[in-house]
């Protein structure tokens, strides 16, 4: 695994040598010593950590939603509780939580349950703020499987706000995205919130 790292070059030709020579930088930058015995890996490792963090850029949403099966329900399908892990783009931390989606089926048409939380993954798997994860999903949703609506509703903890900077251990950041029926139907929205809150 290592050694397949230090041969990549990124998309912005950038050398993995480079990229960990910069972490070295970084801990020589808060006093530490890379050449330690603990910290000889650490430089792969994080490159490492991080290129697998954010594999969402790689991944392709049409393709995912490409599969989709016959159904003659056009009934709200909800997939809850997905969860998922972000990096905030302002800190490079954490953020992570639970996404809440559902769609109205239209033209027969309905997806593989599956998909649903991997268009999560697309999206969280890349330098993020929660209100554009949260776009992004209903938007890819929107536009690949054309459901006569839409909703999105994401929780999130922010390591941000809890292991530095302000330093509030208990809230939760909620953000959503209504499309279609779901912004124009005060009944169809209710019913949404109310399943996800159950
Ligand atoms: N709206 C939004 N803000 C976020 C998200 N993730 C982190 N933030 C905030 O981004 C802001 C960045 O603010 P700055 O003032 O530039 O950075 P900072 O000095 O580190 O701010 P503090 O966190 O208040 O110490 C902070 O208020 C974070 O809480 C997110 O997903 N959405
Ligand atoms: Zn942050």
């Amino acid at each position: 695994m290592s050694s397949n790292f230090k041969k990549a070059v990124s998309a912005n030709n950038v050398s993995a040598e480079a990229a960990t020579e910069a972490v070295k930088t970084l801990l020589r930058y808060i006093g530490e010593n890379p050449k330690r015995d603990g910290l000889l890996d650490t430089p792969d490792r994080f490159c490492r950590s991080l290129i697998e963090m954010t594999e969402g850029y790689a991944l392709n949403p049409e393709e995912i939603l490409a599969t989709t099966f016959e159904s003659d329900s056009d009934e709200m399908v909800l997939l809850k509780d997905i969860e998922f892990n972000s990096l905030c783009e302002h800190h490079l931390l954490s953020f992570a939580g639970k996404a809440h989606i559902a769609y109205l089926p239209s033209g027969g048409r309905i997806v593989g349950l599956s998909k649903l939380a991997r268009i999560v993954d697309v999206y969280a798997q890349r330098l993020q703020v929660q209100e554009r994860l949260t776009q992004q999903i209903a938007n890819a949703i929107n536009k690949y499987l054309k459901p006569d609506g839409v909703a999105v509703v994401v929780e999130g903890i922010h390591s941000c706000m809890c292991v530095r900077g302000v330093r509030k251990q208990n809230s939760t950041m909620i953000t959503s995205s209504m499309l279609g029926q779901f912004r124009e139907s005060m009944a169809s929205r209710n019913e949404f919130m109310s399943l996800i809150t159950k």
